[in-house]
């Protein structure tokens, strides 16, 4: 069988590889760099300047260990070379993986002509036509631009931009306070400058649990950060070498200035070489529609990933490729969103997965919600960071509905979890589960102990 795929981000590049595996002749075929936004200007990258972010904070915080150390500054150069040789790894690392599958890698810009046929412009100008017995569109997303006068002055970045910056501002103005807007806005605050953020809704996280957004609230400004929710931006102008935010709150209009702005109001699906009218690909919104199976309404063509409507992470986007080639291979398999975990980057870290506990109000379940600090927690203790609370929302049998971390490793932690809600694992099986001591991971336990108010180390 042969198989295009469209854009080799972690949708793209996980469903060539998986379909070679299986013994599929795959093209793939990709306009910029082989791991999309992810390895590239996303996930990854920003990992690195958050370690970074997180080391420096660690070495302000070393006298409170027994610890001597004079650190100068941070060096922004040194930290984009870092993050430029771990991008290089990765992609290198995938590239490596394309040769040894034997997967085609078309380096261009592809054009669907029709559902067989895919037309790619490569860089020295010639062109290549790709027929295929299968399509998997993976063409990701892009940021969302705002109707806003001055978003383009120099100094304005998307986070693209904003992760090779060389020099620290002395001052920056986050606009979003989605995920996104909060990783840059913990790094750059950490590492020296004055962040604003702001934000249009009432709250910054939207969606997040909301006794965790307001826990996080106060540990967020009490390291410096200044948050203007339920605030608009209407205009960004050139005031000398700054840059002059006219924005509109509760308190009625102001003027804030800045070196620098990062935008970070979301992302929208790239359907760049998709002409999707032409071709008739039904959409939903600015989505392409698809089935719980990933096909779109045309014969052999599936979308995956950011640019179909499903949450946009890379670890979907990669579920969402296995699920497409399982089903392109004749498993009629829907996809599970059921168990879906996230993860915000700051500090204290925070990590969900499944419902909320407005989401449980809401659907009008019966719930317990079972709760354990990490000020009760050894291991966190001994790092210095017991900022932050386990819950675990459980169902009447004990089953997990939605659990929501904010604390140290919280990324790491929710998987436990995860792996719970996905396969109707108990809290009480949890509770009968022997954890490492002292670790991070009893947090978890304890949470569990404590849905039927059993919590050892807390009352
Ligand atoms: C700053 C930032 C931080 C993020 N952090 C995280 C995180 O920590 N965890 C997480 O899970 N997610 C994170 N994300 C989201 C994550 O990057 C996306 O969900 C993920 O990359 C989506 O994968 P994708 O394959 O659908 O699309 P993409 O990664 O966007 O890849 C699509 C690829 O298709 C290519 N392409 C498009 N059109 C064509 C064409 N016509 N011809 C050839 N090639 C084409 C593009 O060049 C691109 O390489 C982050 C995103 C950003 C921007």
């Amino acid at each position: 069988m042969r198989i295009t795929v469209l854009g080799a981000g972690p949708a793209g590049y996980a469903a060539a590889l998986r379909a070679a595996q299986k013994g599929a002749k795959v093209t793939l075929i990709e306009k910029e760099r082989l791991g999309g936004t992810c390895l590239n200007w996303g996930c990854i990258p920003t990992k690195v300047w958050v370690e970074s972010a997180h080391r420096w904070r660690a070495i302000q915080e070393v006298a409170d260990f027994g610890l001597e150390c004079t650190a100068h500054r941070p060096n922004l150069q040194a930290i984009v070379a870092r993050k430029n040789q771990v991008v290089e790894t990765l992609v290198g690392g995938i590239q490596q993986l394309m040769a040894k599958q034997k997967v085609h890698v078309l380096r261009g810009r592809g054009t669907v002509v029709n559902p067989r046929l895919v037309s790619v412009q490569l860089a020295d100008g010639s062109r290549e036509e790709v027929e295929n017995d299968c399509l998997i569109l993976a063409t990701g997303s892009v940021p969302a631009s705002l109707p806003i006068p001055g978003l383009d002055l120099p100094g304005v970045m998307t986070s693209k931009e904003a992760l090779d910056l060389k020099e620290l501002p002395s001052s920056l103005v986050i606009i979003g306070g989605g995920v996104i807007g909060l990783e840059f806005a913990n790094i750059f605050q950490t590492l020296g400058s004055k962040v604003t953020v702001v934000e249009l809704l009432p709250c910054v996280l939207p969606g997040v649990d909301v006794e965790i957004v307001r826990r996080l609230m106060p540990v967020l400004k009490k390291s410096g950060l200044d948050i203007k929710v339920s605030t608009k931006l209407l205009e960004i102008k050139k005031q000398d070498n700054m840059l002059a935010l006219i924005l509109e709150g509760s308190k009625g209009v102001e003027t804030l200035t800045a070196e620098k702005v990062l935008v970070a109001t979301g992302r929208i699906p790239s359907l760049s070489g998709v002409e999707t009218k032409a071709l008739g690909l039904e959409l939903e919104g600015r989505f392409v529609k698809v089935n719980p199976y990933l096909e779109t309404n045309l014969p052999g063509v599936y979308a995956i990933g950011d640019i179909v409507k499903s949450p946009m992470l890379a670890h979907v986007a990669t579920a969402e490729a296995e699920t497409a080639v399982e089903n392109i291979f004749g498993k009629r398999q829907a996809m599970d969103y059921s168990a879906v975990p996230a993860a915000v980057y700051i500090s204290p870290e925070v990590a969900y997965v499944g419902l909320t506990e407005e989401e449980a109000k809401e659907q009008g379940l019966t719930y317990k919600v079972g709760k354990f600090p990490f000020t009760a927690n050894g291991r966190a203790l001994t790092l210095g960071e017991a900022q932050g609370v386990v819950k675990i929302i459980a169902g009447e049998n004990g089953r997990i509905l939605g659990a929501h971390l904010l604390g140290p490793q919280a990324s790491e932690l929710v998987a436990e979890l995860t792996l719970a809600l996905r396969w109707g694992i108990t809290t009480e099986q949890i509770s009968h589960t022997i954890h490492a001591h002292p670790s991070l991971a009893e947090a978890v336990l304890e949470s569990a102990h404590s849905v039927f108010g059993k919590a050892l180390h807390f009352s």
